[in-house]
């Protein structure tokens, strides 16, 4: 896109859905004219840049080219060895005579190109499968090293192996790691392609292949020929998850890649001796996703799953409460700021040449934001499902230009590399452990928080930068680079950062907001430790209100599948007497055997002390009960569905069942909706409570008591007298904040005396800034009269 051909408006709209002020799109539009980049450098360089649009695809351009270059120098010698096996009969994968025969070769490949000692044990069975020419899925934990899977049948029979992978940044990484090892590589994105890159891969010229799914779809003619000259020895389908519309980061075409198992069979292709084999990776697959992609892809009959632990022993997770805004930034990031700034003196091996620091924030901008915030923070008790509602209209459209919901294949600005047996472009691992306190990736829900995070942190003193799918691609390159290399600390990113990235510092994991799904959120975290040393993955998320579903276009049954994985990330959150490790790996369908990982939060600091909660159970479940015909519903047609939809004809919620027992029991008067939220969800939990509603939420919205939950509620023999649980953390947030007044004469007593009211104006807040008054509100003109 030629940026200086754009009207101002349109740069300026642009920009603004990348997250950039108004304020500074405005001034960087005076400053530089309508011009795209230009405009982008100077609001995050504070200058105007030297080189044209023009001279960044140029710059695009003669990456490639030197990376074409480079490839002049390649050992030449190992492909021609390759091309001249070709010539004599399509050598099959049983090259390999025994299993003790391959497993050596391959120990010894792994050996000489990576400096392993051995092969891990599901990576011999994956490979094994493989051997035996027959498809495979492997689930194996996030930094397990799934793609030495498909990289070493690379180097064992000298065929070419096609990887597809869902992101360029990814391939990049693996092709840069691979030409380190002295393996060759290219990768082959979607857009339009360098020409010669894409007929060299066709013609053998590469150990691996890496091409985006999109992509492969239009190569299926020349990988014939490929497979019958040089030959293939596998297709890997890698982050395999994206096939399913049930899992997380759903990308259409990779249901598409059926394709490949319909066409490159021994019975379609007579000079094939058998179906090359498919192998299929993911470290994120739920029992219902492991089965979406058997049959999406037409995985042949029989195949075999390789299955390890999902565990990963030194990652120590937790959760925290935050309103997740910019008010609280301080507080939650002031540990991080602190451990960069006790090494900020120690000499980084690469200066940052994304001049960060110099990001200007113009006060009223950010003094808006904040002031949105508080906004929105003061009505955080609103029975509602959303937590964007109060800041801005919500709306798909006002949303989908917020967040990043879909992965593009295309994040970087090159379609297309190649890569010798001895990259000197970039060395990946060039200073890995040379940075005390290592990495951090900050994961936020919206674009804009990844400037505002990225913003406040460079300002205290932090190498920081955003990441977002809508930023210059050349942008998301260089900020890939200063991660690889050490040059940034913190990377601030919406989803489109981090899939499959394998850098071994990585110390820290924070999610600044709720997750989507926990597919999603052990996937990012799975970014961290990969070296094996302790590694910390933080969420911080505002526990008093419920998630809400960034919008999307989805069918009914795809936003029922989203309203369930969000619930399952909610209770998550929610838990306070679960190990996390533990809920996270049987979210996968592991069957955990240890006790508890001795690490996260919950272990740490142990569960919360039981009480006896039969009395409110009760009262609750009375009330919903109350509200349907008990005898009718203990009849035991109660469970049948038909019987079910014809009695909730009128739904009360649990705010109005909340407010009923408070308005009939003077000593729950001072109770909160919080609170009984977090019963209500024990009490569905326990199987005495269901939804009512058709349509999905995070948590039960409108009650209705089971019959389990009936027996439970009118017990008459005195069997039910304790109801012993553990308060979740909703509910101990609810216990530990001040009560809320009961009625106008319990909110008034005390008010008349100053300090009383001082206090009270004042409390619970004590990190934040001074509020700015509003003096047309009662209480605002109160506070600025009190801070007198
Ligand atoms: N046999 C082995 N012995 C020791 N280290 C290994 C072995 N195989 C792989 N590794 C290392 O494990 C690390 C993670 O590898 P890789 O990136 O393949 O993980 P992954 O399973 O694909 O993770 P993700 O699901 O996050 O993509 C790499 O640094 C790799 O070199
Ligand atoms: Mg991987």
């Amino acid at each position: 896109m030629d940026g200086t051909n754009l009207s101002s408006d349109v740069v300026i709209a642009e920009l603004m859905s990348m997250g950039f002020e108004i304020l500074e799109a405005r001034k960087a539009i005076q400053e530089v004219g309508p011009s795209l980049n230009n405009a982008i450098d100077f609001i995050l360089n504070g200058c105007k840049k030297v080189s044209s649009e023009r001279d960044i695809s140029d710059a695009g351009r003669q990456s490639v080219r030197g990376m074409r270059q480079s490839v002049r120098g390649m050992r030449q010698s190992s492909i021609m060895d390759h091309l001249q096996s070709s010539k004599k009969p399509a050598p099959s994968v049983s090259i390999v005579h025994s299993d003790e025969d391959w497993e050596v070769r391959a120990n010894m490949l792994l050996q000489k190109h990576f400096g392993y000692p051995s092969l891990k044990r599901f990576q011999r069975e994956a490979l094994g499968a493989w051997v035996a020419q027959k498809d495979c899925l492997v689930l194996a934990a996030t930094g397990s090293g799934k793609s030495l899977c498909f990289q070493i049948p690379a180097l064992l029979t000298g065929k070419v192996v096609v990887v597809i992978s869902p992101l360029i940044s990814l391939m990049h990484d693996q092709c840069l790691k691979l030409a380190k090892h002295g393996v060759s590589a290219c990768f082959l994105g979607s857009g339009q392609v360098d020409q010669s890159v894409q007929q060299k891969a066709m013609r053998g010229m590469y150990e691996i292949i890496y091409v985006c799914p999109e992509t492969i779809l239009r190569l299926i003619k020349p990988l014939e020929s490929l497979a019958e000259n040089r030959g293939i020895a596998l297709f890997a389908i890698d982050e395999v998850h994206c096939v399913s519309k049930w899992g997380h980061d759903f990308r259409p075409d990779y249901r598409r890649l059926s394709a490949l198992r319909d066409n490159f069979n021994a019975k379609k292709l007579p000079f094939l001796k058998f179906d090359i084999p498919i192998m299929a990776l993911t470290a994120t697959a739920t029992t219902r996703v492991r089965e979406d992609i058997l049959k999406s892809l037409h995985i042949s009959e029989d195949p075999t799953i390789v299955l390890t632990s999902f565990f990963r022993p030194n990652l120590r997770f937790s959760v925290k409460h935050s309103r997740t805004s910019s008010s609280s930034y301080e507080k939650d990031f002031c540990e991080l700021i602190e451990a960069y700034s006790k090494n900020r003196h120690q000499k980084y091996s690469k200066k940052t040449n994304l001049p960060l620091e110099n990001i200007s924030v113009g006060t009223s901008s950010r003094d808006e934001l904040y002031n949105l915030e508080e906004r929105a923070s003061e009505s955080e008790e609103d029975d509602d499902d959303v937590s964007f509602t109060k800041r801005q209209k919500l709306s798909v459209e006002f949303l989908e230009d917020e967040s990043d919901l879909l992965i593009d294949v295309d994040d970087f600005d090159v379609t297309c590399g190649e890569f010798n047996g001895q990259s000197s472009t970039m060395d990946l691992d060039v200073c890995e452990g040379k940075t005390e306190e290592g990495l951090t990736i900050i994961y936020v829900p919206t674009r804009k928080e990844t400037l505002s995070i990225a913003k406040y942190l460079c300002r205290c003193g932090v190498k920081a930068a955003a990441y977002h799918a809508k930023l210059p691609k050349s942008q998301l390159r260089q900020v890939h680079k200063e991660f690889h290399e050490n040059a940034l600390q913190v990377v601030v990113a919406t989803i489109a950062f981090g899939m499959g990235i394998d850098k071994l510092n990585v110390r820290r994991i924070i999610h600044y907001g709720w997750p989507q799904s926990l597919e999603a959120y052990y996937q990012e975290a799975g970014r961290a430790g990969r070296d094996g040393k302790l590694a910390d993955c933080v969420l911080y998320a505002n526990l008093s209100r419920m998630p809400s579903l960034l919008p999307n276009r989805r069918s009914e049954e795809q936003t029922r599948q989203a309203y369930k994985m969000l619930s399952d990330c909610f209770r998550y959150a929610m838990r306070t007497s679960r190990c996390r490790a533990q809920m996270l790996v049987q979210y996968f369908g592991e069957d955990f055997s240890d006790d508890s990982c001795h690490l996260c939060d919950v272990c740490v600091k142990g569960p919360p002390e039981q009480k006896n909660l039969i009395d409110e159970a009760r009262i609750i479940m009375q009330m919903i009960a109350a509200h349907y015909d008990k005898r009718s519903y203990l009849e035991s047609s109660y469970d049948d569905d038909s019987y079910h939809h014809n009695t909730c004809m009128e739904k009360p919620n649990v705010k109005m069942f909340v407010c009923r027992i408070q308005e009939q029991n003077q000593q729950l008067a001072t109770t909160d909706l919080l609170w009984w939220r977090g019963l209500v969800r024990i009490l569905e939990d326990k199987g005495f409570l269901r939804e009512g509603d058709d349509k999905a939420h995070v948590q039960i919205k409108y009650p209705e008591p089971t019959k389990l939950g009936l027996e439970f509620a009118f017990a008459e023999t005195e069997m039910e007298q304790a109801f012993n649980v553990c308060p979740e953390a909703d509910m101990l947030l609810s216990e530990n904040r001040p009560k809320s007044y009961s009625s106008f004469v319990e909110w008034g007593k005390g008010w008349a005396d100053p300090e009383i009211r001082k206090q009270r104006l004042s409390r619970n807040r004590p990190w934040k800034r001074p509020r700015r008054t509003n003096k047309q509100t009662v209480r605002g003109r109160l506070a600025a009269k009190l801070s007198k």
